[in-house]
């Protein structure tokens, strides 16, 4: 499952456990985007974080396990690259899957390589609340559609909640929540929420 994970939250979780489900996966493989190029550089927090927050929240389920693939690899993140990759190493004896966004995968023929992605794996798009995917566009037979159990939670939001001093507890794993306090990710550079800088003007 591909995604920035920034952070990553039970939306992310309920959709790798549902496609595992579906699709009688033997394992999930989360793999947290070193450089996402179509993201603004500056907004995205450090990649070593985000798999950190990964590898914490995916520790408890046997099934979930994560890659530093595209962490460690450098430059910007293409798919096309990170399946080659997984490919090699796997042989041709595993079928992989995909498992990303509606939203993303809306986008897809803008990716790097977009026409050799379909032969590399299937491509499972997950349509989340407020984010319905038509197939229209992509070739038939590379991608499916689910429907996740709406879980209305976005790293948007989780990072907004945190910067305006609002709870995220059980919208991320207990862990994440306890990561982010301690790292002070999320926060304003100079570590304050806005509500406690009012309170206390420098
Ligand atoms: N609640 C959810 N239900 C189903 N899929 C989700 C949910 N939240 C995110 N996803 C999908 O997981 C993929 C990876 O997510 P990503 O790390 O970009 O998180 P995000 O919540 O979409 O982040 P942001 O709000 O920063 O855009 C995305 O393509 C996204 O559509
Ligand atoms: O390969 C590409 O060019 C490409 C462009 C945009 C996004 N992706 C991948 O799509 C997945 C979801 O991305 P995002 O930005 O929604 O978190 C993630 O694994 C990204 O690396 C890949």
């Amino acid at each position: 499952m591909g995604g920035t994970f920034d952070p990553i939250h039970h939306g992310h979780l309920v959709a790798g456990s549902e496609v595992a489900h579906l699709f009688d996966l033997d394992e999930v493989v989360f793999v947290p985007t070193g450089e996402p190029w179509q993201k603004d550089k500056t907004s995205v927090s450090p990649a070593e974080d985000r798999y950190l927050m990964t590898v914490i929240a995916t520790a408890s389920n046997p099934r979930f396990t994560v890659s530093r693939i595209e962490v460690d690899r450098g430059g910007p993140t293409y798919t096309v690259e990170t399946l080659r990759q997984l490919r090699d190493h796997h042989g041709d004896d595993v079928d992989l899957f995909f498992i990303t966004g509606a939203d993303a995968l809306a986008a897809i023929l803008s990716w790097r390589n977009a026409d050799d992605l379909f032969k590399l794996a299937h491509f499972v798009g997950c349509n989340r609340p407020g984010h319905q995917l038509s197939d229209r566009g992509l070739p038939q037979g590379g991608v499916s559609l689910v429907e996740i159990p709406a879980l209305s939670i976005s790293s948007s939001e989780c990072r907004e909640r945190v910067r305006a001093g609002e709870p995220i507890w059980y919208l991320v794993p207990d862990g994440i929540v306890q990561y982010i306090n301690k790292t002070g990710l999320y926060r304003d550079p100079d570590g304050q929420e806005p509500a406690r800088r009012a309170a206390h003007p420098s």
